[in-house]
């Protein structure tokens, strides 16, 4: 596709007007909001707000003035994305430490099952955590296998099956529907991981029957670095479930002050100690930036996308390691290369920013808010000539 027709493509849009919401510098091509998101330009005076008024002037009193309640009122913003009740969902403390919380309180809730699965090549800190966090536990034990000996491996002792909805390295998809059914099927509980499908495609968590999931705020929420991230408890099991990092912020009555631990009603359990709330504050105004935009148009744009740079790829000679059907697959394009780390450091420092991952990934994220038809074009652009044989034929370019 040449330039002009991309930029045909961005005027036919029905989004384009979505990427004058973020800051995008002039002169980069920004492929990696599947790591960072970019910056919402509303998060700027958010911040200026958060900072000069809600800290400045109203000091200790913007913790009854609106900060006390918002990890459960930003959870509720972002539960539209993940087909949850907006009292389904909370925002706290990071990807990490959520997934240890409903690895322990899993484990703890059916002391029959004692074994926690999950995927081989999972996100690392998924399986680091896991790993961590049945030490905790006696007697319990992690089990990594490969994708496909998945369902063999899901028996009588696995407690918790822990899965990343879309994969970080190939973007593949798990049919969430199918895999919790399976879980439940063998009485194992199911946690999603949904960092890299949150806020580029739809999710489904109701619909799924899906016992708990987490994810990420800095990616396609684009909440900001080391946002803060989110967990979902179904209805079901909130009452049942108990917070293993019991902190003063879960409490039933945290400025009760006492010394017995009480677990707060609903979600509110699930906070441990107090949040960071410029970091609440970024998050809040990037989901109220992105409030009006419905997750099905942002998928359709993501596969349109991903067509364009799917056959670019192709006619690179590219090996894509990413499903090409649209729904078993998240936001991004990945290739296999040998020389994938220099071809990346080459494009970053000529203005494509994606990124490199072990051993031979180039991985480029399609964040369908911003990522325009021209950049896609651009990109693969240069990447092409990049990738292009040095021409030895060629004489001088002037004689
Ligand atoms: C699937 C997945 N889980 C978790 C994380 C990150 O967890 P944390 O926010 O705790 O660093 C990432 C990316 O960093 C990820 O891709
Ligand atoms: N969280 C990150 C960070 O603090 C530094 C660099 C990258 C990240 C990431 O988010 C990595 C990302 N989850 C990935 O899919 O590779």
């Amino acid at each position: 596709m040449t330039i002009e027709q991309a930029r045909a493509r961005d005027a036919a849009d029905p989004l384009r007007h979505l990427r004058d919401r973020f800051v995008l510098p002039e002169g980069v091509i920004y492929l990696d909001g599947n790591s960072l998101g970019a910056l919402p330009r509303a998060t700027i005076d958010a911040g200026r707000d958060m900072i000069e008024h809600q800290w400045g002037e109203r000091l200790i009193r913007s913790w009854t003035e609106g900060w006390m309640a918002s990890p459960a009122r930003i959870g509720g913003k972002i539960a539209r994305w993940i087909g949850a009740a907006p009292e389904e969902v909370i925002a706290a403390d990071s990807v990490s430490v959520n997934l240890f919380k409903f690895i322990v309180a899993a484990l703890r809730h059916d002391p029959a099952r004692r074994v926690v699965l999950s995927e081989a090549g999972n996100f690392p800190t998924d399986l680091h955590i896991a790993e961590g966090a049945v030490a905790c536990v006696p007697g319990a034990s992690l089990r990594v296998v490969e994708r496909d000996a998945l369902g063999d491996a899901l028996d009588g002792d696995v407690a918790l099956l822990l899965l990343s909805h879309v994969h970080y390295k190939t973007a593949e998809r798990f049919d969430m529907g199918a895999w919790t059914r399976r879980a439940h099927y063998a009485g194992a509980l199911v946690c999603w991981d949904l960092s890299h499908s949150v806020g580029a495609i739809p999710v489904d968590l109701a619909a799924a029957g899906a016992d708990c999931a987490v994810g990420c705020g800095y990616k396609f929420l684009n909440g900001g670095p080391g946002a803060p991230a989110f967990l979902y408890v179904a209805h079901r099991h909130q009452a049942a479930w108990g917070n293993p990092l019991s902190g003063w912020m879960g409490h039933a009555e945290p400025f009760a002050f006492a010394d017995a631990y009480a677990p707060g009603a609903g979600m509110e359990r699930w906070r441990s100690g107090t949040p960071s709330m410029l970091a609440m504050g970024a998050l809040e105004a990037a989901l109220d930036a992105m409030a009006d935009v419905d997750p099905a148009a942002l998928e359709a744009k993501s596969a349109a996308l991903f067509d364009m740079f799917a056959e670019a790829g192709d006619a690179l000679g590219l090996e894509c390691i990413v499903p090409r059907k649209a729904d078993a697959r998240g936001s991004h394009i990945a290739f296999r290369h040998p020389q994938a780390e220099a071809v990346m450091r080459q494009l970053i420092a000529q203005g494509v920013i994606g990124d490199f991952r072990t051993p031979d990934v180039l991985r480029f994220g399609l964040t369908p808010a911003y990522t325009g038809f021209e950049d896609i074009a651009r990109a693969t652009q240069m990447l092409g000539a990049l990738l292009a044989p040095a021409d030895c034929t060629a004489g001088p370019a002037s004689v």
